[in-house]
């Protein structure tokens, strides 16, 4: 039987300035001896989704309290990869990551709590937070601030459209929008609180904590503004008091992280992410979180999945005009995980934090399996239409759910978008430790692709090169040394995809990178190529004008040159010193001591960029 953690600092004489402070801190004579559950919240008015996020750590104590708990809040930070974006505060989004997943675990350990809330949403903050619940290996819980609602515009000509904040971006750079339709886009792309509406990182996350099985049902669609997301918090508050009496009074180990979130349950969320076409950067947060907690989860077993699962749900930008509240109405993540078991990808006989298997869980909360009324109330939540920052503050409803699954939002395997997934591992001789292509956003007039690679040191200087119209039809737009390491920070290279499209070139060009894409991006963008070129990889050996090769049903990304070449650039760079697997030309970039740190202990996408100490 494991002993309370919390005992380390709440029992024994010697403990009484401890006590003293934990006193101080407002507990009472009856609360030692309680678990201590961690509540790890990530509130800042720096990112839409966190904006509404202050009280609700409290509405979360409040029910650890009444469940016979002491909660104990703390906050983490939270970077806004849309802000970020574009310039050097980019390079902060991933080290974010590390960041987030020491504090929780600096606070957690520094003080012996017994179990873990991880109140999240956005891009790094939830998987930095899971990063951290599978190192800790101690109970916890997910729930996600929630979507934000899509944005809808209606342009001077009576148009209107459902928009997101990808919709701006391109619009920005599309000369033949007038300013006052950029103006009416920029106003409406992104009308709540919540994370980004599309099926972008946030979204595409908090729905795969949903399918690991350490979220409760409803967690990746329930909007940010609906007042049905209000109990997801609530439940989160006595779940985790009963997980961890399960586990420190009654010996049960299956309700820890690394029990739930298993190797299985990694397969059920990348089959999850693969079938809804979610961002590639879930590759590199389930790779991290799988060496966190030590599950042997690898890119080989995402290439497995990748060419058997069928793609049956579209959300923006793969599609236009649907998003999260879409997904929801639809039956949301249990929706697509019902179709899935039926069409039988899924492990349905894992634990989650909520029922005692996920086929348990299927029978009440998927839409097609269960009658329910108040299940199927549930997912008729539908968006107010009013801007907001507050949480819960609105309870429209759908009249009717959309439960066709021949040509609604989520498809039954028998009519699903494609055989095969949503995302692709690519190998070949500049990926020999592979790279990723989001093959739900790409067109299939161009699965393969061969063209003159058109060489960028910069995501700067890709961007400027696109604005310029120095890129034509054709081209392989090749951004290298913009790797976690070589960046450092790995940038998401959500303008260069953006602008290609705003200049009319996202069927016609590609964009290859050892940097990463944000979910926001689509077209033919091969992201996370390792080794990257700062570790020497062989992308830092491409010249200006070299043919790359890129065959997505083949699940190839080559340049065209014989190995002979190859070696003969290879010990030309070699023999540069010093200066070898550096940009050619110096970047204005700020390289600061904190991401100098970072750049010292990351390693390659293929690795989850995951800093490795020894
Ligand atoms: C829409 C872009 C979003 C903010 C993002 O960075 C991602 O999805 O990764
Ligand atoms: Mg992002």
């Amino acid at each position: 039987m494991p002993p309370y953690r919390s005992r380390t600092s709440t029992h024994g004489r010697n403990m009484a300035g401890a006590r003293g402070l934990w006193r101080a801190t407002g507990m009472k004579d009856d609360d030692f001896g309680k678990p201590i559950i961690a509540i790890s919240n990530s509130f800042t008015q720096f990112v839409p989704g966190h904006v509404h996020l202050k009280d609700l750590g409290q509405l979360v104590a409040r029910e650890v309290e009444k469940a016979g708990g002491v909660a104990k809040e703390f906050n983490t930070i939270a970077v806004d990869d849309g802000i970020a974006m574009g310039h050097d505060g980019m390079l902060y989004s991933l080290p974010s990551r590390e960041v987030i997943s020491d504090a929780v675990e600096y606070m957690v350990n520094g003080h012996c709590a017994d179990a873990l809330v991880c109140i999240s949403n956005c891009d790094k903050i939830t998987p930095g937070m899971l990063n951290a619940a599978m190192r800790l290996n101690i109970p916890v819980v997910f729930v996600s601030g929630g979507p934000m609602e899509a944005g809808k515009v209606v342009f001077e000509n009576g148009v209107e459209k459902a928009v997101d904040l990808i919709d701006a971006m391109v619009a920005a750079a599309d000369d033949s929008m007038s300013d006052a339709d950029v103006l009416t886009m920029e106003q409406n792309a992104c009308p709540t609180c919540g994370s980004c509406s599309g099926m972008f990182t946030a979204n595409s996350m908090n729905c795969l904590t949903e399918a690991l099985g350490l979220a409760l049902p409803g967690n990746g669609s329930t909007l940010a503004t609906h007042s049905d997301r209000e109990r997801l918090f609530v439940e989160a508050g006595h779940l985790i008091v009963d997980l961890a009496k399960r586990y420190y009074e009654q010996d049960d180990e299956s309700v820890l992280p690394r029990s739930i979130a298993n190797f299985k349950a990694f397969e059920n969320a990348m089959t999850l992410d693969i079938s809804m076409g979610g961002s590639t950067n879930t590759v590199l947060h389930l790779l991290a979180a799988s060496y966190e907690g030590e599950i042997g989860f690898t890119m080989d077993d995402i290439d497995r999945l990748s060419r058997k699962v069928p793609v049956l749900c579209k959300v923006a930008p793969a599609i236009e005009n649907i998003h999260m509240e879409d997904v929801h109405r639809a039956g949301g993540i249990m929706g697509i995980l019902g179709e899935l078991d039926r069409a039988g990808h899924l492990h349905s006989d894992l634990p989650t934090v909520h029922s005692r298997t996920m086929k348990e869980a299927l029978a009440r909360w998927d839409i097609r399996q269960t009658n329910s009324e108040s299940v199927h109330t549930f997912f008729k939540a539908a968006p107010g239409g009013v801007p907001t920052q507050v949480a819960f503050s609105q309870s429209r409803r759908w009249d009717e759910l959309d439960l066709d699954r021949k040509s609604g939002v989520i498809r039954e395997a028998e009519h699903a978008y494609s055989k095969d997934g949503g995302l692709a591992v690519l190998y070949g001789n500049i990926a020999e430790d592979g790279c990723v292509v989001k093959t739900a956003g790409v067109d299939e007039s161009v699965l393969t692709f061969t063209g003159p690679a058109r060489i960028f040191e910069s995501q700067d200087t890709a961007v400027s090169a696109i604005l310029t119209n120095k890129v034509k039809e054709g081209d392989v737009v090749l951004i290298r040394y913009e790797g976690p390491r070589g960046g450092p920070g790995m940038q998401e290279m959500l303008y260069p995809t953006s602008y290609l499209k705003s200049k009319g070139l996202g069927k016609a060009c590609a964009l290859v990178t050892d940097g990463r894409f944000s979910g926001g991006s689509s077209g033919l963008s091969i992201g996370h190529i390792s080794p990257e070129a700062a570790e020497g990889g062989a992308i830092g050996l491409v010249e200006e004008g070299d043919p790359i090769v890129i065959d997505i049903p083949n699940r190839v990304l080559k340049v065209d040159l014989t190995d002979e070449e190859l070696a003969r650039r290879r010990a030309a760079m070699e023999a540069k010193g010093e200066s070898a697997w550096k940009p050619v030309e110096k970047r204005k970039r700020k390289i600061t001591t904190a991401l100098r740190a970072y750049a010292k202990l990351t390693t390659s996408a293929s690795k989850g960029a995951v800093r490795v100490v020894d």
